[in-house]
């Protein structure tokens, strides 16, 4: 690695979760208070997944995206039997019967970059593939990861109505490669994410970019092929009376190989009539109430105003001001 890569590329929290994991055990204590520090002072952290004997998170990383190489590539009148509903973004949300009491249905597929297309995907006619593999994994690996949260901060009375409060999207990107060669091209404009939680995973073009609590902008580079990043997203930020960061991200695409990007996450999002509101045991005179209590759905539709996106400060009580932003694109 050159000395310039490693000033662009600070180092992001890594926490291993390869082991056995048992709540209540020094190993999950452990990774509790590792991922607690990560998420207030980076808002992520890279997460390396173990083997649990039937799932080989590394191999079936790699399964996932030569899947959805496939998936996209299909022909449109095959993706167009597919059952398809309403146009999401740049791509379609799809019917999902993959964990009925876990899922609101929606699977989204979103095609990103210069050529845009309709992408309308067959996906959930195949029973057992590994995307659905792929979506067990992530969505028990996010509630483990919303516990240790929320028990970090002596919230364990929350648990169950906080993991019950939450659905899922899964969401396949694919990026065109850019032209020409060598020129950078944004992606994925600034945001943060509505959800409670992401958990993304990127193939081997990557260009995702962090912007950490001191401004600077971090691509991130997996440090190991069976790893996920986990993000806070707004709702999280604003369930916890802002005790975590909520980090704004971006996608840049650079042709280098000539291939296109491809990438997923896992959104947990709250129903949409739930309260975000901050538990009383984190308001007191040291942390006063941030945010004003919104149910998500008014919330999503401020956000997504004719105006732009916006983040969770406009839910700020009239004493916190939004934050000037340290860096725009
Ligand atoms: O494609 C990625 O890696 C990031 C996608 C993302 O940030 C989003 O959809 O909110
Ligand atoms: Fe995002």
């Amino acid at each position: 690695m050159g000395s310039d890569e490693k000033l662009e590329s600070p180092k992001l929290p890594f926490i291993d979760f390869s082991s056995k994991l048992k709540p209540g055990s020094p190993y999950w204590d452990s990774l509790k208070t590792q991922v607690r520090g990560a998420l207030e002072e980076y808002g992520c952290f890279e997460a390396s997944l173990g083997d649990d004997n039937t799932v080989n998170p590394g191999e079936l990383r790699r399964d996932v995206f030569s899947s959805l190489k496939e998936l996209f590539d299909l022909p449109l009148h095959t993706k167009q039997q597919s059952g398809v509903s309403q146009p999401f973004q740049h791509g379609y949300a799809a019917p999902n019967p993959l964990l009925p009491e876990l899922w609101d249905g929606r699977s989204q597929f979103a095609r990103r970059g210069r050529n845009l297309h309709q992408n309308i995907v067959a996906l959930w006619r195949k029973p057992n593939n590994n995307i659905h593999s792929m979506a067990g994994v992530v969505s028990e690996f996010d509630r483990t990861v919303r516990r240790m949260i929320l028990e970090s901060f002596g919230l364990e009375k929350y648990i169950d109505e906080h993991l019950s409060s939450t659905t899922y999207h899964f969401r396949f990107m694919k990026y065109e490669a850019v032209q020409p060669y060598g020129e950078t091209e944004l992606g994925l404009r600034v945001h943060t994410d509505k959800s409670f939680m992401t958990i993304l995973c990127q193939n081997e073009v990557g260009g995702l970019e962090l912007q950490t609590n001191r401004g600077e902008w971090v691509k991130f580079r997996p440090t190991s092929p069976s790893s996920f990043l986990v993000l806070i997203g707004d709702a999280l930020h604003v369930w916890l009376n802002g005790r975590v960061h909520c980090l704004k991200h971006k996608v840049t695409l650079c042709l280098l190989h000539n291939k296109s990007r491809y990438s997923f996450g896992l959104f947990t999002i709250p129903k949409s009539e739930y309260i975000i509101k901050a538990p009383q045991e984190l308001i007191g005179e040291k942390h006063p109430l941030r945010f004003k209590p919104f149910a998500y759905k008014e919330y999503f539709g401020l956000a997504y105003s004719k105006t732009g996106v916006k983040d969770a400060s406009i839910l700020h009580v009239p004493e916190f001001p939004p934050p000037i932003v340290a860096s725009k694109l």
